[in-house]
């Protein structure tokens, strides 16, 4: 297993009390696998992204477990995650703009970052790393040269999916790559990202709010709602066959398909303050199928033919 995830907390520490951003997750990446992670605004997905890095504020509390090949980064210091970071796991984030230093040139850029994890590396074969990556994400290595804004939005995005690729990371945490940019670039780079995660072999997980963006990609797809995972299946079940009430209403609103047990293509509501998630289940307040047990009660997880489902609904079928 390259990545595994056990009843893994991140909360906030805030002055109002604990925001509950990820909240007793498990989830497992296995060698060559795409993980989809989709939910809307507010769930905890790039919070869980940043998390697996430990990039969050300094006061966020973690618990529970989150290992990389075998090694628990719950209990590793600031010092040992920097090894990890870029070295194990690589991130692409969803605003190149902000997250490549502009006034660097990309060839310095690339020289600084192998530079931490190989302190003896030349300028000479970092130049030629830097080109071979650039290279594979369709960059003219001469371009090594010029600084990140002379670059349009897409290409930016190439630069930082080889920035990400160069230290040959064994798992790639990709947060909303293409939200920044026009669909015909965003098409591009999922086709980049897909075959670079093939030739590569590497694992990724695939942070998103738009369920139609990881539909070619993913292996498996987790779905998100107030800081849970609520339903995990393999990617074509999830279309085909949604189980939890709230995957079916995010399918419904993505246009062209056909789930016709609901009415509604929206989802009525809000997600609930992560401060004080409700007492049951955190979806029942906006939920058509809401019975009184979930009022109450958290849901179990249900094993429903290779789906797992965080639902009352579905504690009769597994009896
Ligand atoms: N620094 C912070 N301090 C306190 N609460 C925070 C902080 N950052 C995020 N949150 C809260 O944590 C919850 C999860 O946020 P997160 O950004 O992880 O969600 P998301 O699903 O990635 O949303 P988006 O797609 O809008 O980025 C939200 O309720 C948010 O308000």
């Amino acid at each position: 297993m390259i990545f595994e995830a056990k009843d893994l907390k991140i909360y906030y520490r805030t002055k109002k009390g604990f925001v509950k951003a990820v909240d007793r997750i498990s989830l497992t990446v296995k060698k060559g696998e795409t993980v989809g992670l989709v939910g809307e605004s507010g769930c905890g997905k790039s919070t869980l992204g940043q998390g697996l890095l430990k990039i969050l504020p300094p006061k966020t509390f973690y618990g529970g477990s989150m290992k990389i090949e075998g090694e628990e980064l719950i209990s590793f210091s600031e010092n040992k995650m920097r090894e990890i970071r870029g070295k194990k796991i690589g991130m692409i984030f969803q605003d190149p703009m902000t997250s490549l230093n502009p006034i660097m040139r990309i060839e310095k850029l690339f020289y600084e970052t192998l530079k931490t994890h190989e302190p003896e590396i030349t300028e000479e074969e970092a130049r030629e790393r830097t080109a071979k990556v650039l290279e594979k994400v369709g960059i003219e290595p001469e371009r090594m040269q010029e600084y990140s804004f002379q670059f349009s939005g897409g290409m930016r995005q190439r630069v930082m999916i080889a920035l990400a690729l160069v230290l040959n990371p064994i798992l790639v945490i990709a947060d909303e790559p293409t939200t920044s940019l026009d669909v015909i670039v965003q098409a591009q780079i999922m086709e980049l990202l897909n075959e670079l995660r093939q030739e590569y072999e590497m694992s990724m997980i695939l942070i998103t709010h738009d369920l139609g963006v990881v539909a070619e990609m993913a292996d498996k797809i987790c779905v998100m709602y107030a800081g849970q995972i609520v339903e995990e299946a393999i990617n074509e079940k999830i279309y085909y066959e949604p189980k939890h009430p709230y995957t079916k209403l995010l399918l419904k609103s993505i246009p062209n398909t056909n789930i016709d047990d609901l009415e509604l293509n929206y989802i009525p509501g809000s997600p609930p303050d992560l401060l004080k998630p409700p007492r049951g289940c955190r979806f029942a307040p906006r939920c058509p199928y809401k019975m009184e047990i979930c009022e109450t009660q958290e849901p179990k997880t249900f094993a429903v033919d290779n789906t797992h489902v965080k639902c009352w609904l579905y504690s009769e079928v597994k009896k």
